[in-house]
């Protein structure tokens, strides 16, 4: 299978710190979900993948070619989308200027980007405040801002760094839609807190628990996992529990549990 984004032995240091340890990972078509504690290495691999960070060491390969080369990295960022944690945004612009000026920034033909601007935010529900100045949004408005520009270009590796913060219950049902719809096409990564948005949207877990791999495969495998004996006392739902048996494991050095998928394909 053809990944759309793959690294090899990726390592990230941020100072004395290692974010992410000689990781190997492959990602295609479809959702996959990012889960892990605070601090486990998930914005460090979604800003790798964005290009927006460079790795300390290892390989990253994404729409087909290495990302070291600077033409193909350009090339790349015309076809992804990317949330991050802490999006940057101009106040003073509306819904639609800041959506078209990211299309500008991702070179947009001009007749395409204005039908993309206004299809990108009815995608995200805001069609009726797409004229209004995004400092008069709410923050969970805001963060659908966040969410059509980054599918203004239709990417083919979408990237979102905890999308659901502060959506409301509504808004979050409607997203975890969206990015269902999105994985038909596209590779499409989201790293979450919430288990529910893993259930409802993602095809694939991967589990990041201290900058490796501590678990991979599907939302029904890690809930099986849940079910195991001795796992009642983990967490509310199958899922929260398959993730504490899953990370209890790595943390006692088990290698990196996985069924049915592997950890590198
Ligand atoms: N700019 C930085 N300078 C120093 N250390 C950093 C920096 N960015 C991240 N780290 C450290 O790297 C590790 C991984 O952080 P990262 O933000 O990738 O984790 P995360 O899984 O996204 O966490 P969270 O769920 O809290 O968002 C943490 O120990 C963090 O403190």
């Amino acid at each position: 299978m053809n990944s759309a984004a793959s690294v090899r032995k990726l390592t990230v240091r941020h100072r004395r710190t290692t974010a992410l340890d000689a990781v190997d990972l492959a990602f295609g078509t479809g959702v996959h979900g990012l889960l892990g504690p605070n601090g486990a290495g998930k914005t460090s691999l979604i800003r790798v993948l964005a290009t927006v960070a460079p790795p300390t060491s290892g390989r990253v390969e994404l729409l087909g070619g290495d990302v070291s080369a600077p033409a193909h990295r350009t090339a790349v960022r015309r076809r992804l989308g990317y949330l991050p944690q802490e999006f940057g945004y101009y106040p003073g612009f509306t819904v639609r200027e800041f959506v078209a000026y990211v299309a500008w920034l991702k070179e947009m033909p001009r007749a395409a980007a204005s039908a993309a601007v206004e299809g990108a935010v009815a995608r995200v529900g805001l069609t009726d405040r797409i004229d209004a100045k995004i400092r008069t949004l709410s923050g969970g408005m805001v963060r659908r801002v966040g969410i059509a520009q980054a599918i203004v270009n239709d990417p083919d590796l979408l990237l979102l760094d905890e999308p659901t913060a502060g959506l409301d219950p509504e808004q979050r049902v409607d997203f975890r839609a969206l990015l269902r719809e999105l994985g038909r096409d596209a590779t499409v990564i989201v790293s979450t807190h919430l288990v529910e948005d893993v259930a409802a949207a993602c095809t694939e877990v991967t589990l990041i628990g201290a900058g490796r791999v501590a678990y991979r495969g599907t939302p029904h495998a890690l809930a099986a996992l849940g079910e195991e004996a001795g796992a009642e006392d983990f967490g509310d739902n199958p899922i929260e529990r398959g993730y504490a048996v899953a990370l209890r494991r790595h943390r006692s050095g088990a290698a990196p549990t996985t069924s049915g998928w592997s950890v590198t394909r």
